[in-house]
């Protein structure tokens, strides 16, 4: 599309930084630190590389969802019903806890393993909803490119395709890559929060003339305007994912994996997965193999 009358601004920049997480894997955390905390629907973006046999064991979630993109290698998860699968470079895993769900997310083979994991938030009337999975594999991932710019739609709609994943809490989250020289003006929905995540490369964000923004950093932008505006003027290719999400403006009270609207839902949650109880009744014999 032609360029913005009045493209989002940056409004706050940030170097994701790492930190443990899970059996002796590490995350670069960006949403979800406390000089980010709430980029409402969203919750939490980590950016993981893990090797074996470091990894996130057997651990619950209720109350949102998260979805995994895989950047580079696999990632087996299971879970307490015995869903079990792998997601590979390019593939997505959009789970919906609703109301409760135990998994791992273990490496599935060797080397590196990288991706991102979003987590985003399910209004009060979903959180109990029973929990759900929508898997795309790369090769089903909507894809489109125009003038030197390739979008992989995970969620929403770009260059006129829309992927197929329903989005209870309504979100657009799609991965660009720019090659040098080119610029893309992608629209937003008004009033949706957005954030672009940087892969690699660096980038001009919202102004032509903007300080180039390079990898493994989240730039927030305001929520007044048409749509994101991009240009890479440098000699490589720029990839970053962008993401927004219509704000629930509903209370956020967490614990861990648990995130609920009062204190009291969050008792109950951390004493329904003590006690097997509403959605948590296979955690009881489960435990993920070996
Ligand atoms: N103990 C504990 C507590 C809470 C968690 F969210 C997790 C967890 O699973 C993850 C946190 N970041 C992540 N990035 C990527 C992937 Cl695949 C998983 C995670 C976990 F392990
Ligand atoms: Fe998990």
């Amino acid at each position: 599309t032609a360029p913005f009358e009045n493209p989002r601004a940056v409004v706050k920049k940030l170097l994701s930084e790492a930190q443990s997480e899970g059996q002796g894997a590490t995350v670069r955390r960006s949403i979800g630190r406390h000089e980010l905390r709430n980029l409402d629907p969203f919750l939490m973006l980590d950016e993981f590389s893990v090797s074996k046999p470091a990894g996130f064991p057997d651990h619950p979630h209720r109350g949102f969802e998260t979805v995994t993109y895989m950047l580079e290698g696999a990632f087996t998860h299971q879970d307490f019903s015995g869903h079990k699968g792998t997601i590979r470079t390019g593939d997505v895993q959009w789970m919906t806890a609703g109301r409760g769900i135990v998994h791992s997310e273990m490496p599935a083979s060797d080397g590196v393993q990288k991706g991102l994991q979003l987590w985003i938030n399910l209004a009060s009337k979903d959180k109990m909803i029973e929990p759900r999975y929508q898997e795309l594999q790369s090769k089903d991932i909507s894809y489109a490119e125009k003038d030197g710019v390739e979008v992989r739609i995970i969620a929403g709609e770009a260059f006129g395709v829309r992927s197929p994943v329903y989005t209870r809490t309504p979100t657009m989250y799609m991965d660009f890559t720019m090659q040098p020289g080119s610029q893309l003006h992608q629209p937003i929905p008004a009033g949706w929060n957005a954030f672009v995540y940087i892969i690699e490369g660096e980038g001009s964000f919202g102004r032509k003339n903007a300080a180039p923004a390079t990898a493994h950093h989240c730039l927030v932008l305001g929520t007044d305007g048409d749509g994101l505006s991009v240009w890479n003027k440098s000699g490589a290719p720029l990839r970053f994912a962008l993401a927004a999400g219509q704000p629930l403006n509903e209370p956020v009270v967490q614990q861990g994996p648990f995130v609920m609207n009062t204190r009291a839902e969050i008792q109950q949650a951390m004493e329904d997965y003590y006690y097997g109880r509403n959605g948590f009744e296979k955690a009881r014999q489960w435990s993920s193999a070996a």
